[in-house]
């Protein structure tokens, strides 16, 4: 048989897919590619035009598959590879980002009769429109003592699949009753490869309310949301679960022709893209947080206690690494500050002055800002630009900006919104240290992680700790293809099991410790920050809810005269 020489992963994120081959031998990337989604994030209309209201956040899948058949063929061209010598293909996704298919899988939206059907649409993670469904499900469940809301921080989010399977059917109930299965893209992306339709039991566990032990919530529990959603588990969740590591099947005639790969090359459970990464971070022992710093940051650790957290995402046996029990916890709006600010808040001239030095823009702010002392601007800044992961739960809080002045400037406010990220890391740290589960040592992957040092050690100065970034340029799509090698397993030229492959991680850091003076200075600031949190996060003013309620009803100042 050839030489098995490689592992193939792809890393599903926001805005773009990125794919790197892995040379089996050493662990090194051996080439790696990427590509943009063609309609990006779809949260002001549809593509037929079709206006959306506010918090909502769409893909179209075709986007996945036109990534798919641009990235893996040019990252096989450019290591000179054939499809031949992959031992194994993994996929990692965001989540819960999740859409309504046919029996067959197709999507809903790929139906011309849904087309212009918001609905029809995968539902990005960071759609917020179903927070009335959660927050009602999060009522009834508490009512009835639901056993599971201990694995979940007390609180299911919006961003998960109840709520925003239930805000379909009280929406589109037809198209809710059209959808044979309601499936985490990660999943269809895998069906698409293999034919196979299968549930990871990672995101089952963190997203869908599903335990080894228990399976799903009863059939009364769902009745209890909507009569017709009695057997929401029973149909529309029901593809068989497969754990982690496991094998998916085989590339298909048609998948091998659309991108180069030989037929048959195994294909692994699909993965989260923040979960995977522990794998190929060398992550395996409890005490050991991981931060996938994007779009949004999720906070991994490991533990060998199940301890209920408020406000943590999920508490999932195996569910970062088989044995261990994985806590996620996260910040759903980190990068998104910084997109949002640099889109609408930074003068033309800063944009001419960061091209004629031949920088980015965010570089070009970052720089500026970093010249600062802590305190300086007088700004401080509540990090919920779209809403609140942990340890609140809540899509329906907004941002907060406290201080501005006349002399306010733009890096004032781009480092007062890096520090309200920081900030927000820092009270999730606090939550695991209070619940009795020991975070010893702090890891930080992602793109914020490799593109802004600056960032990263104000992380140490805010946190107190020491912050060890993971010197891999791809960490999740590099895990994915390590969990690629585990489904073709050792004979099939992969790795035997999870000690094997994590032998090829990734153990090389950039290691940013706090400075003394600066982390004296963002104590007393953080203190700040507590008390704006609790203030308008916990009840005291629900100003925020109701500023979005307006926005919601797209009500203006003529409605209330
Ligand atoms: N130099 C930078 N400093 C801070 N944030 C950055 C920088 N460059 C990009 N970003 C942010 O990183 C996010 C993208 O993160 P990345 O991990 O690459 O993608 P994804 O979230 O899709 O996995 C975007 O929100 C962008 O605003
Ligand atoms: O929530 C999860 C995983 O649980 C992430 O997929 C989601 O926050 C999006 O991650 P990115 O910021 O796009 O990397």
């Amino acid at each position: 048989m050839e030489q098995k020489r490689y592992a193939l992963g792809v890393d599903f994120g926001t805005l773009s897919a990125r794919c790197v081959l892995v040379e089996m031998h050493t662990g090194e990337i051996a080439a790696s590619s990427s590509c943009e989604y063609p309609h990006g994030v779809m949260d002001t209309a549809l593509p037929c035009g079709r206006p959306l209201p506010a918090d909502w956040a769409l893909q179209h899948p075709q986007d996945y598959i036109d990534t798919l058949a641009a990235a893996v063929p040019e990252v096989l061209r450019s290591a000179g590879a054939s499809g031949t010598q992959i031992c194994g293909v993994g996929i990692d996704f965001t989540s819960c980002t999740v859409l309504p298919v046919t029996a067959e899988g197709t999507p809903l939206c790929f139906l011309p009769e849904y087309a212009s059907e918001p609905h029809a649409y995968v539902k990005l993670w960071k759609h917020h429109a179903a927070q009335k469904e959660a927050t009602r499900l999060n009522q009834i469940a508490q009512e009835r003592g639901e056993k599971f809301l201990e694995n979940y921080g007390r609180k299911i989010s919006s961003e998960w699949v109840v709520p925003k399977a239930w805000q379909i059917l009280n929406e589109a109930p037809k198209l809710y009753e059209k959808m044979a299965y309601f499936v985490e893209a990660g999943d269809w992306i895998v069906a698409q490869l293999t034919g196979r339709l299968w549930r990871n039991a990672c995101a089952a566990g963190y997203k869908a309310i599903w335990s080894k032990t228990d399976g799903f919530p009863s059939r009364s529990f769902f009745a209890a949301l909507d009569p017709r959603m009695e057997d929401f588990a029973e149909t529309k969740l029901n593809t068989p679960i497969l754990p982690l590591g496991g094998r998916a099947g085989g590339i298909t005639a048609r998948m091998a022709k659309l991108t180069g790969l030989a037929q048959g090359t195994p294909v692994a459970a699909a993965n989260l893209d923040a979960h995977v990464s522990c794998l190929g971070a060398g992550l395996t022992r409890p005490g050991q947080m991981l931060a996938i710093m994007g779009t949004s940051t999720c906070h991994l650790v490991n533990s060998s206690r199940p301890r209920p957290i408020p406000g943590v995402c999920g508490i999932v046996p195996d569910g970062l690494i088989p044995g261990l029990i994985g806590y996620e916890a996260g910040q759903s709006c980190v990068g998104d500050h910084f997109s949002w600010f640099v889109k609408n808040c930074v003068p033309a001239a800063y944009e001419r002055r960061a091209q004629e030095e031949g920088t980015g823009i965010y570089e070009y702010l970052t720089r500026l800002a970093e010249k600062k002392v802590p305190g300086e601007s007088g700004l401080i800044a509540l990090d919920w630009w779209n809403g609140n992961r942990s340890v609140l739960v809540d899509g329906d809080l907004s941002g907060l900006l406290l201080g501005c002045t006349l002399g306010t400037k733009p890096e004032d406010i781009f480092r007062a919104l890096m520090e309200a990220t920081a900030y927000g890391t820092r009270m999730i740290l606090e939550s695991f240290a209070a619940a009795g589960i020991p975070v010893d040592e702090f890891y930080a992957a992602g793109g914020i992680a490799q593109k802004n040092p600056f960032m990263m050690q104000l992380y140490a100065n805010i946190t107190g700790r020491e912050i060890r970034v993971v010197e891999s340029a791809q960490l999740p799509a590099f895990s994915a293809a390590l969990y690629g090698a585990l489904a073709a397993g050792r004979d099939g030229g992969g790795c035997a099991g999870i000690g094997d492959a994590a032998q090829l991680a990734c153990r090389r850091y950039a290691i940013y410790t706090p400075d003394p003076g600066a982390a004296a200075a963002y104590d007393v600031l953080y203190q700040e920050y507590v008390t704006l949190h609790n203030y308008f996060g916990r009840g005291a003013n629900d100003v925020m809810k109701r500023l979005k309620a307006m926005r919601r009803k797209g009500a203006c100042y003529h409605e209330y005269e």
